[in-house]
């Protein structure tokens, strides 16, 4: 025998004795003896002990050991604590361990131990952070209070400057007007001031007030009191007792007929007020000591009472944000309800959920069995996927079900379902997979790196909605955890004032040209503004050069080679429309097989009207392709561009960013609301917003329109529209920049002939004005948009925040989004919503008759309905929160592609 413990059956939680005959060793040669070994296969608890002779007869040397309480195996080797070793042939030595955990649940065990780390790890940076703030707000405050000393001292010193000015004006009496007694007196102190009412203009007055304040009006009114007839003086002199002010150098006032706001006769002295001298209130240092720690306490509260504002707004719009995020969270996890749902419906990690899957709804229906294959992470969880299930019946009779323990490491569950344990026909969800994620967990899913090459971004280079998507739904992403740049040609018409830390930061050689690279944030987005040398960005404006596919063509060439020279490795390079297309090729062809082998090309579609060409071989390059709306990708999948990749293409739905588009933080309205006061926030928008284009303020039905004046946009039926809504006793507000002079010069003509005709009821502002349209999304109760085709269509999402009712023509993603009061009941409960506006088929004028008919009657017939539904609409949530969802999807999709 070689070896053997005591006691032989090794338990947990106790202390052993090994014992190793030397002789039979590869040792036995060597002096010194050590045990060096771990449990639980090497993975708990390492040590290393040295063993000696013991008192058993032969060559038996011993050491003892303590078996840990979560051990179930010993695993050990000897060596002469140099080079030599026994490692029992290579295998290493084991001990079983009795009666205590096992492998899978000693896993369970470590992943708890590391909960529990993280745990006190997150807790020690919550507490660091909460210590650094701490420390910002003392920093903050020390700040706040240097300035606001050097205010009251510099206020101080505008005083003292003054004074002179403020004591020459000022008297002791004037003979027959007023006089004060006792004549000396100085602040807090009572005194009686006469007036001669027979001196002015309130000769006949019943009444006489005195209206004061003190120090040239300085702190407003301070003084009001009545005056009361006197007796002694024949009738003429009245007097009031007055507390003199703290601090008052001189009393400064007027006489009138009645107190503040109701008076209507005064006497001011012929327009100068009258001043009295304080005589006894000559300033020495100690006085002006006081008056600066006055009004420095004085700024001081003010600037608390801001401040408390604006955390309380920040609050209130983080918890509105949270609890929309949690709805449309919910709504998500519902809205395959039919399909497959789990219970609970937020899965957490370390817990056991049933998943329900009703196959009649899928490729499996009418199967006779229904498998569950499901994994974790993204299918890359380490043990592997779990073994296939056979899905049992559910209690509801329409799905069946199996159960899953969901490990403490997971963030997402993957899942599809086969029709037998050993495959055949699967729902995979049409190659997406079904993900479900996993809260709580103590991994976190890995961040993917996204880049966008571009050559619009909302707001510093926006031409149309493209700009808007680039950057909200970067932001989206963003906001999961992902990490995203964007690659923007540096025009010179850039926007520059909404870039933050703008700095060079490299240049390359490239395409027979220098390239500057600048960086800079926008809103909160890491982006590269390449500028190269040959001035392909230096014309004033983003599109309408003869040359436009020539220059984003370089642009997109030279986006590439930036991403190579720079040593990027992006998971996912996204481009967008025909002006970043040739990214997609440009890469399959040059940079695929080059550096930039991880990446995958992701395209997608914002309007298929223009650049064919780039946008067909863009289809073909990218490794997954999508458009803004999944009617729209139904309406151009016959164009032979897009048919023969229908396999990787995809429609999803655009969002708004609901922070740059929010009516509880908009800098461009007067009042801010949400949807509890939208009926007060809309009313003092429109009231500003007819202020500002000189219409009639009244309570009149506000048709808004917000668009670029293209054919694609409805241009007949807009303008039928609008003399609709004015035969309806509306108003209407069209902002509208048409790109084409003969459009332009159309609407010209007609806004002379409106503004002539409804000076007061029409107004066409015929720009490019971002401010002017927060505030007609705003004040307006309509907006329409009665696109020819529409991809997406972003306005309708923007008038439904701010509480603005949809009247759409049918088409595209206005289908997708908009759902009429009258017909769209059913389709709007299959997404979980209800109706949320008007909308019309056809491209004649009786549809947009139709629509607009019927809203502004629901208007004027039924104003407490409409409130409701201006409430309803703004409550729904069309910002990237879902659709940020489905591009993950989509990104992950286009990883595993080949
Ligand atoms: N005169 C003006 N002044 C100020 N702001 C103005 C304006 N005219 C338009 N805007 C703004 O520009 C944006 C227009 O976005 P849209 O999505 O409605 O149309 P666009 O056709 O440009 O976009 C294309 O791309 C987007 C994004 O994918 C798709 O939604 C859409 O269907 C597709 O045609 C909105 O943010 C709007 O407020």
């Amino acid at each position: 025998m070689k070896l053997f413990v005591y006691p032989p059956v090794v338990k947990p939680d106790q202390d052993i004795e090994l014992f190793l005959n030397k002789n039979l060793s590869t040792l036995s040669e060597e002096p010194d003896i050590l045990i060096m070994g771990a449990f639980n296969d090497w993975k708990w608890k390492s040590f290393s002990i040295r063993l000696n002779k013991s008192d058993l007869k032969g060559d038996w040397w011993s050491c003892q050991l303590y078996v840990p309480k979560e051990a179930y195996k010993v695993d050990f080797v000897f060596f002469n604590e140099q080079n030599v070793y026994d490692n029992n042939d290579q295998k290493d030595f084991c001990i079983p361990v009795d009666g205590g955990m096992d492998a899978l649940a000693f896993e369970d065990f470590l992943l708890e131990e590391k909960r529990k780390e993280l745990e006190e790890l997150a807790w020690a940076q919550a507490e660091r952070e909460r210590q650094a703030e701490e420390q910002r707000r003392m920093e903050a405050d020390r700040a706040a209070k240097e300035e606001d000393r050097a205010r009251a001292k510099a206020e101080v010193g505008r005083m003292r400057e003054t004074l002179p000015q403020l004591l020459k004006n000022a008297v002791k009496s004037i003979d027959n007007v007023w006089y004060i007694e006792p004549s000396e007196f100085k602040g807090n102190e009572l005194i009686r001031l006469y007036y001669n009412r027979s001196s002015g203009p309130l000769a006949n007055a019943n009444e006489i007030w005195i209206h004061g304040g003190h120090n040239n009006w300085k702190y407003g009114l301070s003084i009001v009191e009545r005056l009361v007839k006197s007796v002694l003086k024949g009738g003429e002199w009245w007097y009031a007792d007055v507390v003199v002010p703290d601090q008052a150098l001189v009393l400064d006032w007027v006489f009138a007929d009645g107190p503040p706001k109701k008076a209507v006769v005064y006497d001011n002295n012929r327009k100068q007020d009258f001043h009295a001298i304080v005589p006894m209130a000559i300033p020495d240092e100690q006085y002006w000591v006081e008056e600066e720690q006055q009004i420095y306490r004085k700024f001081q509260e003010e600037r608390r009472l801001r401040e408390e504002a604006i955390r309380a707004k920040a609050g209130k719009t983080a918890q509105m944000k949270a609890e929309t995020k949690e709805r449309t969270l919910k709504r998500f996890l519902l809205s395959q309800k039919h399909i497959v749902f789990t219970d609970p419906l937020d899965v957490q990690a370390g817990s056991t959920v049933t998943v329900f899957y009703n196959p009649s709804n899928t490729n499996l229906n009418g199967k006779p069995e229904v498998w569950f294959r499901c994994s974790f992470n993204r299918w890359s969880h380490r043990n592997g996927p779990l073994p296939p299930q056979r899905m049992l019946p559910a209690e509801n009779g329409t799905h069946v079900k199996a159960s899953v323990k969901v490990p403490l490491d997971a963030y997402m569950m993957d899942f599809v379902f086969s029709e037998s344990e050993h495959g055949g026909v699967f729902d995979n969800k049409f190659g997406m997979d079904y993900h479900i994620p996993v809260f709580g967990g103590i991994v976190k899913e890995p961040p993917l790196h996204i880049i966008h090459i571009a050559v619009e971004m909302a707001p510093i280079a926006k031409v149309g909605g493209l700009g808007d998507v680039v950057t909200s739904l970067s932001r989206a992403v963003q906001d999961l955890n992902h990490n995203v740049d964007i690659i923007l040609p540096k025009y010179d018409c850039l926007n520059l004032s909404n870039v933050k830390d703008f700095d060079y930061h490299k240049s390359y050689s490239w395409g027979g040209t220098e390239i500057k690279v600048w960086h800079g944030k926008v809103e909160g987005l890491s982006v590269y503004f390449l500028e190269p040398q040959n001035g392909f960005f230096q014309v004033g404006c983003v599109y309408g050069r003869g040359n436009d596919g020539e220059r984003f063509g370089f642009f997109c060439h030279a986006a590439l080679e930036f991403l190579l020279q720079s040593g990027f490795h992006p998971d996912i390079i996204h481009c967008h429309d025909w002006s970043s297309a040739p990214a997609a090729w440009l890469f399959k062809d040059n940079y695929a097989h080059y550096g930039l082998s991880k990446a995958r090309v992701v395209f997608t579609i914002h309007n298929l009207e223009f650049g064919a060409h780039s946008i067909g071989k863009a289809m073909a390059h990218a490794d997954k392709a999508t458009t803004v709306s999944p009617t729209y990708s139904r309406e151009i999948a016959g164009n032979p561009l897009i048919a023969p990749h229908l396999h990787k293409f995809h429609g999803i739905i655009n969002g708004i960013d609901p922070d740059i588009w929010d009516p509880y933080n908009d800098k461009f309205i007067p009042e801010s609301y949400s949807s509890k006061n939208v009926v007060e926030g809309k009313r003092a928008s429109k009231e500003a917003l007819q202020q500002r284009l000189s219409l009639k303020k009244a309570d009149l039905p506000l048709v808004g329109i917000i668009t670029r004046l293209t054919h694609q946009k409805g241009i007949h039926l807009i303008k039928h529209a609008i003399w609709r809504t004015l035969e309806r006793g509306g108003q209407v507000v069209l902002l509208g920049s048409a790109p084409d002079p003969r459009i332009q010069n159309d609407f010209v003509n007609l806004a002379n002939e409106l503004h002539s005709a409804h000076h007061d009821r029409a107004r066409l502002c015929l720009a490019y004005d971002e401010p002017l349209s927060h505030l007609i999304y705003a004040g307006a109760d309509f907006i329409l948009v009665p696109s020819i085709f529409e991809p997406c269509g972003l306005t309708q999402l923007t008038a439904m925040r701010y509480g603005s009712v949809p009247v759409v023509r049918k088409t595209g993603g206005l289908y997708d989004t908009v759902f009429d009061v009258d017909h769209d009941k059913d389709r709007a409960q299959a997404q979980g919503l209800e109706p949320n506006g008007f909308s019309f088929d056809g491209a004649d004028t009786g549809g947009v008759d139709y629509a607009l008919n019927r809203a502004i009657s629901a208007w004027y017939e039924g104003r407490d309905w409409f409130n409701s539904l201006c409430k309803r609409v703004m409550e729904q949530d069309w910002s990237w929160n879902r659709p940020a969802l489905d591009y993950l999807e989509l990104y992950h999709a286009a990883r595993k592609a080949e």
